[in-house]
């Protein structure tokens, strides 16, 4: 395989298609604003600046109202397509609405529309490291707490081995056919996978773990937002 082509056509996608019941609120949370703009319009502009990144597609929900109808950030194109009931769904039709250009052994950078601040230093690492695994890699933080198992009754019922535990975060990167085929996989098994890697780690792969700051937050609950407009303040 030649560098050129190891070093092809890179795009993201972004699902957006969430409805943000953890989150509450008026809009689906992807929506909210951070300093003045939508947590989807943060994503998609950490992402576009990196000169490695050559266009993203966003995945809607099919009733979404508020997409601001974006076809380019950054200089770069914006494409969307319509996701589904699952997070894993919406990854999936993201995939398939990626342009032509995308072969199929490219690299594909997925990053949540809910995750506002990426930021470059992360990204670089994720693409350096990433691109030169024959998997891909996705960016996670160690676990640093000591992690305790609640039972019903709100009290403790044990203390978990935190011990090589490392949270997943987002952006993941894998190859474009590779990522759907064990995304496909998954759904004819039945099994609703959380992130990108689950799926790949089910077909026997071992993606790297790229760590990545602490501060690139999903917003999933309102207390969140708050903690990331501090942490940016
Ligand atoms: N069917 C879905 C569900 C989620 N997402 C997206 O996946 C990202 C991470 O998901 P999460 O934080 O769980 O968002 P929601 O599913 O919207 O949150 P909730 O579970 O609280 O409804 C978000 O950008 C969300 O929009 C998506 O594209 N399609
Ligand atoms: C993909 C992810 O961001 C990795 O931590 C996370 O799983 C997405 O959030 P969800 O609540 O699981 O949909």
């Amino acid at each position: 395989m030649n560098p050129d082509h190891v070093w092809g056509r890179l795009w993201a996608v972004v699902p957006a298609a969430g409805i943000g019941r953890r989150f509450g609120g008026d809009v689906a949370k992807q929506y909210t604003e951070l300093d003045g703009q939508p947590l989807v319009a943060h994503a998609l502009q950490a992402l576009l600046a990196h000169p490695s990144v050559d266009g993203a597609v966003v995945v809607l929900a099919a009733d979404d109202a508020s997409w601001p109808g974006w076809t380019e950030i950054s200089g770069k194109p914006v494409a969307t397509c319509i996701g589904g009931a699952s997070r894993a769904e919406s990854v999936l039709a993201g995939l398939a609405a990626l342009p032509e250009s995308v072969r199929a052994d490219d690299f594909v950078l997925v990053h949540d529309a809910a995750r506002p601040n990426l930021q470059q230093d992360d990204l670089d690492a994720l693409l350096e490291r990433g691109r030169a695994d024959p998997v891909g890699a996705i960016l996670a933080a160690p676990v640093r707490d000591t992690l305790k198992r609640a039972g019903d009754d709100g009290g403790i019922d044990g203390t978990e081995p935190r011990e090589r535990l490392w949270r997943a975060l987002t952006p993941q990167l894998f190859r474009r056919l590779q990522l759907s085929r064990a995304l496909e996989a998954a759904f004819a098994d039945g099994i609703e996978v959380t992130d990108e890697s689950m799926a790949m780690e089910r077909q026997g792969l071992r993606p790297l773990l790229v760590e990545g700051r602490e501060d690139n937050l999903k917003v999933t609950t309102p207390a969140d937002l708050a903690l990331l407009r501090a942490l940016r303040a």
